[in-house]
């Protein structure tokens, strides 16, 4: 099986290391904002998060891969990571991707497809030959892929996108009554958006950060969150599998940004989003790709921190 180090390991060398950043998702900007939950969610889960307090979030945008100078303007993965600090001092945290669900079914496809998709020193591309074999050992790869043939993955902001948890989690009452979930951020009045290669083209490579300033600027920023309760068939432990057809969704709160700030000076950049760091109420599920996540993360953040050290 893919170890943790296995995995950091084969992203630094397909995408490099800048000292002192994350090696994944390194090219990011963080926020300050605030979440508020709706009574509806309250009855799913005894967690301070869906409470109906007014809670505190620091949070990050970021671009997925290792590459710090990732242009906005090609197609890409997106994230939102949320730190929530809960009113009896727990932390809650998630990180999220702007994908419906995930290409790969296990650990061991995420690191397979990171050295198969590592360029070749002689071209600077990936060796089509190794794709190749990477998507024939792990069929689910075409399930994604499918899904979103046809489809840009330029956004028009940072604030135009869903997140979605795609790992299931469980949510308990206080009784102890358990419910497994997916979750998602959607933007407000549904306007997700993404634009052409046409469109992006002019627009730069750091266009992400510009956008989401000047839309604060002129006005409210906002996501609300949604709960997708799993139907009796629908697949727990597998990411890589979508919930199709008629789901029972409950709306849980809403999200508002309040600033954003640079990547380099602010307080998320010192915070590790391990999507485990879960308030009382809300459990992981048995997805191994979940359990996979916080070691490689911590690895990643302990190199950071000590490079960054380093550079002081
Ligand atoms: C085996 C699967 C995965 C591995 C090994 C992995 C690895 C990593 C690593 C090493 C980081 C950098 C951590 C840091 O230095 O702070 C990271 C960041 C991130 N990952 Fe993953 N990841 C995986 C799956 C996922 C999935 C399924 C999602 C979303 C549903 C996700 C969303 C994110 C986000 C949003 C960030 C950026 C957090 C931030 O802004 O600090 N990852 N990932």
């Amino acid at each position: 099986a893919a170890t943790p180090d296995q995995i950091v390991t084969a992203m630094e060398n397909k995408f490099g290391v800048y000292p002192g950043e994350r090696r994944n998702h390194t090219k990011g900007i963080c926020f300050s904002g605030e979440f508020q939950s709706t009574a509806e969610a309250a009855a799913l889960s005894r967690s301070p998060l869906f409470q109906g307090n007014a809670i505190p979030v620091i949070g990050r945008f970021s671009q997925a891969g290792g590459n710090l100078h990732a242009p906005d303007n090609k197609p890409n993965g997106h994230g939102m990571a949320l730190r929530f600090t809960l009113p009896d001092g727990q932390l809650h945290q998630m990180a999220m991707l702007d994908l419906p669900f995930f290409d790969v079914a296990s650990p061991e496809g995420f690191l397979q497809k990171q050295l198969a998709t590592t360029p070749d020193p002689a071209t600077g591309k990936p060796d089509p030959a190794k794709v190749q074999a990477f998507e024939q050992a792990f069929p689910e790869t075409q399930r994604l892929k499918q899904a979103l043939a046809g489809q840009s993955r330029i956004p028009a902001g940072y604030h135009r996108l869903s997140y979605n948890s795609i790992n299931t989690f469980i949510l308990e009452t206080a009784d102890g009554k358990a419910t497994p979930v997916r979750w998602a951020f959607i933007p407000a009045e549904d306007q997700e958006a993404y634009l052409s290669n046409e469109q992006a083209e002019s627009l730069g490579a750091d266009y992400l950060q510009d956008r989401l300033q000047d839309r604060l600027d002129s006005g409210d920023i906002h996501w609300r969150m949604e709960l997708t309760l799993a139907n009796e068939d629908d697949q727990l432990t597998d990411p890589s599998q979508p919930w199709t057809g008629p789901h029972r969704v409950i709306q849980a709160g809403t999200l508002r940004l309040h600033a954003v700030e640079t990547d380099a000076t602010a307080a998320c950049r010192t915070i590790n989003f391990d999507p485990l760091r879960l308030s009382d109420g809300v459990k992981p599920s048995d997805d191994p790709v979940l359990h996979a996540r916080p070691p490689a993360y911590a690895i990643s953040f302990a190199k950071r921190s000590q490079e960054a050290a380093r550079q002081d």
